[in-house]
């Protein structure tokens, strides 16, 4: 019998924010992602899903539990771990052309330039994208950008890509244009993908596995199995019998009835973490940022 690699190991993570007296935002989350899956998170607006990517993307130390990544604990931003957020105005550098943003986290990584440039246009290829490759994110259009995102991401061959909304902010035709291009690239990539998104058809729709998430504080309420096959389309699998049980038994979990009623516990956050609660997207471009900038010193 062939063993189960697990890429993704999180063991009873949780995070208070504002020491002993403060707000916890995520409490004993346990999961495990697979080599080569594409997992979805889904949970309600406000339960934590951006506390949890931060824990595991290393961005901050987590008050209890662990991650492991390959076998190997997450004690700060892995290299072989690769993030898109919603929000790509804030993660794409506006100064650098689309081939350059593509290139740039493939600094800190040793790659020679001319290595760096066959990686960019290969993936800028698969996303469509090579008649752009001089262009500035700012001269195309936001479903475009997060194709860029998504290029500078797969560029770094990254062993887990964590995916934050990452099609929330484009409208409904991009953001299946975009799904269906998620679905062929991580095919071609071999990717391991882990996707939080509030979206519970898009969950469905993308995922191998579902993970639905409590109210605040998140914890895992259930890991869902979605047997839909590897070829999927916008249409005819939507309409399929196993996609509308999926999506009721995903509602009922979540409780959308009583989903827009206040958590008991999300007053106004812990005043000594308000200055860490910038956006995680604008904090991994730091972290980018200080680890080009160390590979240059070094060269
Ligand atoms: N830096 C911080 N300091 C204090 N509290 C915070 C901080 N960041 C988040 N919180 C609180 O933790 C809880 C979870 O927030 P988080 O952003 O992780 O949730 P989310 O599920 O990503 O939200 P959304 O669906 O709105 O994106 C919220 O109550 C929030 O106010």
């Amino acid at each position: 019998m062939t063993e189960t690699k697990i890429m993704l190991d999180v063991s009873a993570l949780g995070h208070r924010y504002g020491g002993a007296n403060g707000h916890q935002a995520i409490a004993d989350l346990t999961f495990q992602v697979r080599t080569g899956e594409l997992a979805c998170i889904v949970g309600p607006s406000g339960c934590g899903k951006s506390t949890m990517l931060r824990s595991i993307s290393g961005l901050i130390k987590p008050t209890t539990g662990d991650v492991k990544l390959g076998g190997n604990p997450v004690n700060g931003v892995p290299e072989d771990l690769a993030v898109v957020f919603q929000d790509y105005s804030r993660s794409l550098f506006p100064w650098l052309s689309v081939r350059s943003n593509v290139e740039f986290p493939l600094r800190s990584r040793g790659l020679s330039k001319a290595e760096r440039r066959s990686r960019a246009d290969e993936v800028l290829e698969w996303v469509g994208l090579s008649a752009a490759a001089k262009k500035y994110p700012w001269q195309l259009s936001g479903g475009m950008q997060q194709r860029v995102s998504i290029a500078r991401a797969l560029a770094c061959r990254p062993a887990l890509l964590l995916m934050d909304e990452p099609f929330a902010s484009v409208d409904a035709q991009t953001r299946f244009e975009l799904e269906d291009l998620l679905l062929r690239v991580r095919k071609q990539f071999d990717s391991t993908v882990l996707l939080v998104t509030h979206d519970i058809d898009e969950s469905i729709y993308l995922a191998d596995r579902v993970f639905v998430l409590s109210k605040s504080p998140a914890s895992i309420v259930a890991d869902l199995e979605i047997p839909l096959g590897d070829e999927r389309d916008q249409i005819t699998t939507r309409e399929s019998e196993t996609f509308v049980h999926l999506r009721s038994e995903v509602a009922r979990l979540l409780d959308v009835r009583s989903a827009h009623a206040p958590a008991k516990d999300d007053a106004a956050p812990a005043e000594s973490d308000v200055d860490n609660a910038e956006s995680t997207a604008k904090q991994w471009a730091e972290a980018e940022k200080a680890e080009a900038a160390k590979a240059d010193a070094r060269n």
